[in-house]
């Protein structure tokens, strides 16, 4: 993956840029719709260039090219230096002839980076006439008149967003993205198991500090998250700083001017990639349905709890949640899945709503799917009530 965010930023981190200029280069790097902006001309290098600029007017980043050509790119040495001439990296830069070369390098630098705002500000419109149209057919046709709920996967930069939306898709009960696909490539259909279609709408990767300077680039998904019926929050439940990136996205969330009540009552949070944090023993248990693994005891309940099937109940110890058949032997996937419905009862409180996915092994995609329908279902009947 030569111009991935992990190698790009490895290799950026290698040659001694500074951590702040990485972030700024995974920002740009995830400013969504990249592919669109890439397939209009916009390089990585520039992108990278443009992190440089942003972030410190006063530093560039210079690349040593295999030929040892100087420029920006990733297929080199990189040294940090300021425009002063005090090299981070021991080096220092000439002078004189280096202020007009850096001169250079901003006007450059300038140029690209009002041709980058301008194909945002294209991409935006283009996506703004995406969501009318959808809203506007928005499958009323197929739901006769009524417009589909929009769930916005929302979550921090690498939790799993798109793997899940597009797992969540593949196991539901029917997909039919046609429609989509052409409107809006983001946007994905999926059944819940009452029958309730629903819209996903995968979102920008968030980090830590979100630059005001970059929040312009982020409308489009920032209207998804507006519009949003329910957001879907990925954590990656295996990174070291899992919490603190929870925080990070909460409080993107709210600068961007997500309520807090509806922080509160209208989001789910899956917590994915439980694969790495299990052993995988556990994982082919959990995959038998006889044990559904728990990430901390508010995912499950709080005490023991049964349904017409069997008991369940919960070893906090080890994090994991047995569930036993009345007759003491295993429950079938689909007896467990009735255990939403004291869930639903947890929804009902307030309480937020926690479930541990993989969307690489398949692992709560169920789970989650009758989450969101149980949320809808308590939302719509608020809404009644109101
Ligand atoms: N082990 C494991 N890897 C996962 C899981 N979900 C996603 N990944 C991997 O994590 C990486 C990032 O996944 P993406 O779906 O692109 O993450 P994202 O949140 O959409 O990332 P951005 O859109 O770039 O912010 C990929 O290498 C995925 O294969 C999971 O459940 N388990
Ligand atoms: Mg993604």
């Amino acid at each position: 993956m030569p111009h991935s965010q992990v190698s790009n930023n490895e290799i950026l981190r290698e040659h001694g840029a500074d951590l702040s200029l990485t972030v700024w280069g995974s920002l740009l790097r995830y400013l969504e719709p990249m592919h669109e902006l890439k397939k209009q001309g916009c390089k990585y290098d520039n992108i990278v260039e443009l992190a440089a600029l942003e972030y410190k007017k006063s530093r560039l980043v210079r690349v040593r090219g295999r030929r040892g050509r100087l420029g920006f790119g990733l297929d080199g040495e990189a040294e940090v230096v300021s425009a002063r001439g005090r090299g981070s990296g021991g080096r220092g830069f000439i002078s004189g002839a280096g202020e007009t070369e850096i001169q250079l390098q901003r006007r450059r630098i300038a140029v690209r980076k009002s041709r980058l705002t301008s194909l945002l500000s294209e991409v935006r419109r283009t996506r703004s006439l995406h969501r009318a149209a959808r809203r506007r057919h928005g499958l009323s046709q197929v739901l006769n008149g009524q417009s589909l709920p929009l769930v916005a996967v929302v979550g921090y930069t690498n939790a799993g967003k798109s793997s899940l939306v597009s797992a969540l898709s593949r196991s539901s009960v029917y997909v039919d993205d046609r429609l989509f696909a052409t409107l809006d490539p983001q946007v994905r259909s999926v059944v819940l198991p009452s029958g309730q279609k629903v819209l996903l709408s995968d979102t920008v990767g968030f980090i830590s500090d979100l630059p005001v300077q970059l929040v312009e680039a982020f409308h489009a998904t920032l209207e998804e998250v507006v519009e949003a019926d329910v957001l879907l929050h990925v954590i990656d439940s295996s990174a070291a700083n899992a919490d603190e990136q929870r925080s990070a996205v909460l409080q993107v969330l709210e600068e961007i001017g997500v309520s807090k009540e509806r922080l509160e009552n209208q989001l789910i949070e899956a917590w994915n990639k439980v694969d790495l944090t299990e052993s995988d023993s556990k994982i082919t248990e959990t995959e038998d349905a006889c044990q559904l693994e728990a990430l901390d005891s508010r995912l499950f309940l709080s005490s023991s709890q049964e349904n017409s099937h069997g008991v369940f109940s919960e070893d906090r110890s080890a994090s994991l949640m047995y569930c036993k058949s009345h007759d003491g032997g295993m429950l079938k996937p689909d007896e467990v899945s009735e255990k939403m419905n004291i869930w639903g009862a947890q929804l009902l409180n307030g309480e937020v709503t926690r479930v541990a996915t993989s969307a690489v092994r398949g692992t709560g995609l169920h789970d989650l799917l009758h989450v969101l329908d149980n949320h809808l279902k308590k939302q719509s009947s608020e809404v009644q009530i109101e």
